[in-house]
């Protein structure tokens, strides 16, 4: 590394490296390259094997309004981890965000999903839900702008709704696309 300026210091941390990037044929050539880090993340999918669907959120997302598209993005549930382990942050955001009490979670991966400019991994994970363990009207935190609809399309609805381009959020369609391909739905 030969430099490192932190470009800015916000609510996230913006830092533009300038580094020696050494190629296969032995080479050494200079980049820089700018890399945001807002911390790491969970995400679950919820689902009902008896009813046969799955909980989705429904909430503004402003980068997508900013590049003009539909910004009312359907998604997993999902949020940052706020210094807790991944899977106590993924429950206390079902909590907060569907209104589902979850029991055992299952997780799946932890992965990157903009490794070009973005540190963040995010922790992937699942769990059975039932009506009863609907504790509240979920909707995220009114306090911290947050408005949040809850979904509860079927997971044949919800699959149909990608090829649709109704749902546009990758992380929600890796959920999707495990939760049929490991046939889940299916006993
Ligand atoms: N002041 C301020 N607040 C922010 C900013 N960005 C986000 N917030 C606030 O931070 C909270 C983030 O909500 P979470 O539910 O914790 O996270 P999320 O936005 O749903 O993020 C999840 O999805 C992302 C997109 O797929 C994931 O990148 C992320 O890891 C996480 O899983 C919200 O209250 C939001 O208002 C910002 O730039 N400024
Ligand atoms: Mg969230």
């Amino acid at each position: 590394m030969r430099d490192e300026t932190l470009l800015s210091d916000n609510w996230g941390r913006l830092t533009r490296y300038d580094f020696d990037f050494r190629r296969h044929d032995g080479r050494t050539e200079r980049q820089a390259r700018e890399v945001y880090d807002r911390g790491d993340g969970a995400v679950i999918l919820l689902y009902n094997v008896a009813r046969k669907t799955v909980v989705l959120t429904r909430q503004f997302r402003l980068p997508v309004h900013v590049v003009g598209e539909d910004p009312e993005l359907i998604e997993a549930c999902a949020g940052l981890l706020d210094r807790q382990d991944p899977e106590a942050a993924i429950r206390r955001e079902a909590e907060e965000e569907t209104g589902y009490r979850v029991g055992a979670v299952e997780k799946l991966w932890t992965v990157f999903m903009t490794p070009g400019s973005v540190t963040e991994q995010l922790h992937f994970f699942i769990a059975p839900y039932e009506a009863e363990m609907k504790v509240s009207a979920g909707g995220g935190e009114e306090a911290e702008g947050e408005e949040i609809e809850v979904l509860e399309p079927t997971l044949e609805r919800a699959l149909r709704m990608i090829g649709s381009g109704e749902i546009r959020d990758a992380k929600t369609i890796m959920l999707l696309q495990h939760l049929a391909l490991a046939g889940i739905m299916e006993d």
